[in-house]
């Protein structure tokens, strides 16, 4: 599998298919939601236009990284969202990276927003469909975001049904920045569990598709087939 590896704003065209990762916190945070009963997840451009949404929609769940703000009902904690009910709920979410990096390949043929909660059944949705190509998107600090990079490193590799030891990766993403400003109460709406919760390998058996529904970018669980119905290699 060619596997390239670009920021944000390194994307200088759609590419065909994208994986667009966000260990902290923005995708495990979307596994939660599922994992709580979320139906889907609309990917908001801004905070006005999650306020909007969320205004036309009053049973959404509008949700924002950073310290909880009037008109948003959740932060982007894990921690924090594992104990939240929301069976058959809209989540409208909006964070610094994670949901701009998702917006930014939404023309792509295939986007999978992935974290390590969701590696495997990501990186087997992506053998799965035969991808050859595979653009990761790493979300943090301007591309370089080490937890980032870690997990789509490992994501590919696993695509490839390469044996791999995930304990280098998770120890590479245990010790980031973005860890050690969570764990050092820099950034907020944090609860104490977030990082341990971001580093919870293959927490979940479904990937995260991304689409355009109506023109608005809409994630999803998606059940992966077992490595039973997977072509052969
Ligand atoms: O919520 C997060 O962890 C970050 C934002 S911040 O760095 O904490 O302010 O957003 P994300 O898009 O999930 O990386
Ligand atoms: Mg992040």
């Amino acid at each position: 599998m060619d596997a390239r590896y670009l920021g944000i704003a390194e994307l200088a065209e759609a590419p065909s298919v994208a994986v667009v990762v966000d260990v902290m916190r923005a995708f495990t945070v979307a596994a939660w939601a599922f994992a709580r009963g979320a139906e889907k997840i609309v990917l908001a451009e801004s905070l006005d236009e999650a306020l909007a949404l969320k205004a036309r929609h009053p049973d959404w769940v509008a949700l924002k990284d950073g310290a909880p703000a009037p008109g948003f009902d959740a932060v982007n904690s894990p921690g924090l969202l594992r104990s939240a009910d929301l069976g058959g709920r809209t989540v409208v979410q909006k964070t610094t990276a994670g949901t701009v990096g998702a917006l930014a390949v939404k023309e792509a043929s295939l986007v999978l927003c992935a974290g390590f909660v969701v590696a495997e059944a990501t990186a087997r949705l992506l053998r799965t469909r035969q991808c050859d190509s595979v653009t990761f998107v790493v979300t943090g600090e301007d591309g370089r975001a080490e937890e980032d990079l870690a997990c789509a490193q490992y994501i590919a590799r696993r695509a490839t049904g390469a044996g791999t030891d995930a304990a280098e990766f998770l120890r590479r993403a245990g010790t980031s920045r973005a860890a050690a400003e969570l764990e050092q109460g820099v950034r907020q709406g944090v609860h104490p569990d977030d990082v341990a919760l971001c580093l919870e390998l293959d927490r979940f058996p479904f990937a995260l598709v991304a689409a355009l529904e109506d023109s608005l970018m809409v994630l999803r669980p998606c059940a992966v087939p077992s490595p039973a119905d997977e072509p052969s290699v």
